[in-house]
């Protein structure tokens, strides 16, 4: 309803707006006002072709434009204003078309008023003290507060800053941003034409909260699960943020890994409703327009694949999709970004996965895979596409790509980009955290260890290199040696080195060849042994077994996804090291039983970090990722385990507290951030811990005037 076309020039995209905003206002209770309502469309379409054609570029979307009536922030008229909350609080541009001198005064004192809350918000914001208003009175549909809510707090783009109007009716049911279900009250059924479409009965959203809990924990396959979340998703947004917070540990396992890698699996069957945006060689040339057929138009975070290796399961094509979306639903149930700022994208450049070829579901191009240039040049106008459309500032995550083109794009973009590569990045920070946290029950320091990777891929040399850059307070070349990887051929020696990947160079270290794992554990000695091969059940018992013999309290981390991919299970890292080996996982593990003892491994997942630290690059208004910010994030993590959690051999804190965790990991993010001179939010907040919880989405209801 809301898209009617996907052109770019300023014709129709005042077409567009003016439709949408008809359509979205002819459903909203305004016929209380009749006479001001066809006035302020006047003006409002007025001010739209305006400001479109004297090129100031303000785009306002359905969800932030609005009208006056039924807002109680004594406006009159329309005022577009153009803040940036953060470089200038002081230069609000008022862009607005009055020409009609009998209404000037009363406009001054509009301003006025709107210019003192706003100030005061920023100031709030600036000195990073809560701007929430999460009273059950906030509104939706009226009030400077709501616009400046954790809504829109990281926001430094154009806003209206009054009321922005939500559909009437069924419209207002269909849409899962607005939608709440049985929760609407007695009132808002009548104001937003709800009565009869719902039955009498007038919920909370812990009551719904309670029964979908009762009725996600009926399903016993995974999968069902997941489908019954994604179809909440889709439904009402803020009730499935709700459940994923509240329950984060139940449901962390059914949105995110392991189940989200038999949903890419499976995605071509049980694919309902586009989650994100699909950009396929079909769409070459034409990316932009592509880019603004999404209906939000300020995108903060972009996950993007070309499903090309999803989790450990491959290549999965254009299925690859369920992890982006996974992806963002942590960032805003984790990190607090508001989800319509988060993008979804998956590149289909084919697949060379023949099942999927030959699957009559695939919902991809049913072609090889394009490399090399045509390769490169679809991703470089992607690139180009999401700068110029969301600007400087918008995250591009990086996610599951092979590593043949993962480093490249990386080093590429990571200099003209705000880019960030999870798998190379965020892991090596996750598990430099747990190494970090674990020395406390291993001992020594760093330096003191001897690491060895089975996989020497983007996860095993991205966690090697920032490992050392962490130690590299001596020189790299030389904590390098502490460090050595297997591959498919494997240990990684100087004899290799002609024939190696440039990633896997650096770690070329003297040594004869040695062939398999079991190998290289007795003659490398490990004191930290670290799964990210994608390969399951790689740590045999003989492997396990020989770190214990070579260590009193071995640090073992099977890192590969999902489940089935995991180097060993806890069971058997507890079992075979007779419970010495301090353990964590890539996905999770229920707690195990050994000789009496009850031992909770830790999950070494980047999804402790990403959140966080695309939150802290949001609120700086960072416009580049660097490798110290990595080392901050790391260590903000390993800062959270407490002595209970160690007392219990975590090297992790529990993921019940993430939301804490992400606004301290934003904090450090954010504060190297300034120290670098990456950021652009000025002045810098003074607390910004207290400004990163501030700007936190939370899922609670608003009710709608
Ligand atoms: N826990 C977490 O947060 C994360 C977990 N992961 C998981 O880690 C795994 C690997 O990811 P990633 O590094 O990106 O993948 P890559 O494909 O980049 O690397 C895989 C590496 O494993 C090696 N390998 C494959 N099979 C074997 C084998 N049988 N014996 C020894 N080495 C082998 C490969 O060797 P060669 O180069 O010779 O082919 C390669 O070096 C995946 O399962 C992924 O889900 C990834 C990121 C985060
Ligand atoms: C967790 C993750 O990013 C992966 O397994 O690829
Ligand atoms: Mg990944």
């Amino acid at each position: 309803m809301y898209k009617k076309g996907i052109s770019d020039n300023t014709e129709a995209r005042v077409r567009r707006e003016t439709a949408t905003f008809y359509s979205t206002l002819s459903l909203c209770h305004l016929s209380i006002y009749p006479f001001r309502f066809q006035y302020l469309l006047l003006l409002f379409v007025i001010i739209m072709i305006s400001v479109n054609i004297t090129g100031h570029g303000v785009f306002i979307n359905y969800e932030s434009s609005g009208c006056c009536t039924a807002s109680n922030t004594i406006i009159s008229k329309p005022v577009v204003f153009r803040v940036n909350s953060s470089k200038d609080h002081n230069n609000i541009n008022i862009i607005h078309n009055s020409g009609k001198e009998e209404e000037e005064e009363e406009e001054e004192t509009e301003k006025k008023v709107i210019g003192r809350k706003m100030e005061s918000t920023l100031k709030a914001l600036r000195d990073g003290e809560s701007v929430l208003d999460l009273s059950p009175k906030s509104t939706v549909s009226g009030g400077v507060e709501d616009i400046y809510g954790e809504d829109r707090a990281t926001e430094d783009q154009l806003v209206t800053p009054w009321t922005f109007s939500v559909a009437s009716g069924c419209c207002l049911l269909r849409d899962p941003q607005y939608n709440k279900g049985l929760a609407f009250t007695e009132k808002e059924r009548d104001a937003h034409y709800l009565r009869g479409l719902l039955p009498p009965t007038v919920s909370t959203q812990q009551l719904q909260e309670k029964k979908l809990m009762n009725s996600i924990r009926q399903y016993e396959v995974p999968l069902q699960k997941y489908v019954a979340m994604m179809d909440l998703q889709e439904r009402n947004k803020r009730l499935f943020y709700k459940l994923l917070i509240d329950n984060v540990e139940e449901l962390l396992p059914v949105v995110y890994t392991p189940t989200v890698g038999e949903a890419c699996q499976k995605y071509g069957s049980i694919f309902r409703r586009p989650q994100g945006l699909y950009i396929s060689l079909k769409e070459k040339g034409k990316i932009l327009e592509v880019l603004k057929n999404w209906p939000e138009r300020s995108i903060q975070v972009i996950v993007v694949t070309d499903g090309e290796r999803i989790l450990g399961l491959g290549d999965l094509g254009c299925q690859g999709m369920g992890i982006p979306v996974g992806k963002l639903a942590l960032y805003t149930a984790l990190g607090g970004v508001r989800p319509s700022a988060c993008l979804p994208v998956t590149i289909d450049v084919g697949t060379n996965n023949e099942k999927l070829l030959n699957d009559e579901f695939y919902i991809g191009l049913r072609q090889k895979r394009a490399t090399g240039q045509e390769y490169y040049e679809l991703l470089h106008e992607f690139m180009t596409a999401v700068k110029q459309n969301y600007g400087e500032k918008v995250l591009v995550q990086f996610e599951d790509f092979a590593n043949h083109n993962a480093f490249e794009l990386l080093a590429k973009y990571g200099t003209t980009h705000l880019v960030f590569n999870d798998d190379i990045q965020g892991t090596a920070s996750v598990v430099l955290a747990g190494v970090v946290a674990a020395l406390k029950l291993i001992g020594g320091t760093l330096a003191d260890h001897t690491f060895l990777f089975l996989g020497a891929g983007e996860a095993g040399t991205g966690i090697a290199e920032l490992i050392a850059l962490e130690m590299s307070k001596q020189t790299i070349e030389e904590t390098r040696k502490k460090i050595w990887l297997v591959d498919s051929k494997g240990l990684i020696v100087s004899s290799r080195k002609n024939s190696l990947q440039h990633f896997k160079k650096p770690w070329a270290h003297e040594h004869e060849p040695v062939n398999t794992l079991l190998e290289a554990v007795k003659a490398i000695k490990p004191t930290v042994l670290i799964g990210s091969s994608g390969v399951g059940r790689t740590f045999t018992k003989e492997v396990v077994e020989a770190m214990t013999s070579n260590n009193d309290t071995p640090l073992i981390m099977a890192l590969s996804n999902p489940t089935s991919q995991s180097e060993c299970t806890a069971e058997e890292a507890y079992q075979w090291s007779e419970g010495r080996a301090i353990f964590a996982s890539g996905s999770p593990f229920d707690p195990v039983e050994y000789k009496g003892k009850v031992y909770a491994s830790g999950q070494a997942n980047n999804a402790y970090i990403f959140p966080g630290f695309g939150l802290g690059l949001v609120i700086s208004g960072a416009i580049r990722v660097h490798d110290d910010m990595l080392l901050a994030a790391s260590e903000a993590l390993a800062k959270q385990v407490t002595e209970e959690n160690y007392k219990n051999g975590l090297i992790y804190p529990p993921f019940s507290n993430i939301r804490k965790i992400s606004a301290n990991i934003a904090a450090s993010v954010a504060a190297k951030a300034y120290e670098l001179g990456l950021a652009t939010h000025l002045p810098r907040p003074r607390n910004l811990l207290r400004c990163a919880e501030s700007c936190m989405y939370t899922p609670v209801y608003r009710s709608y005037r």
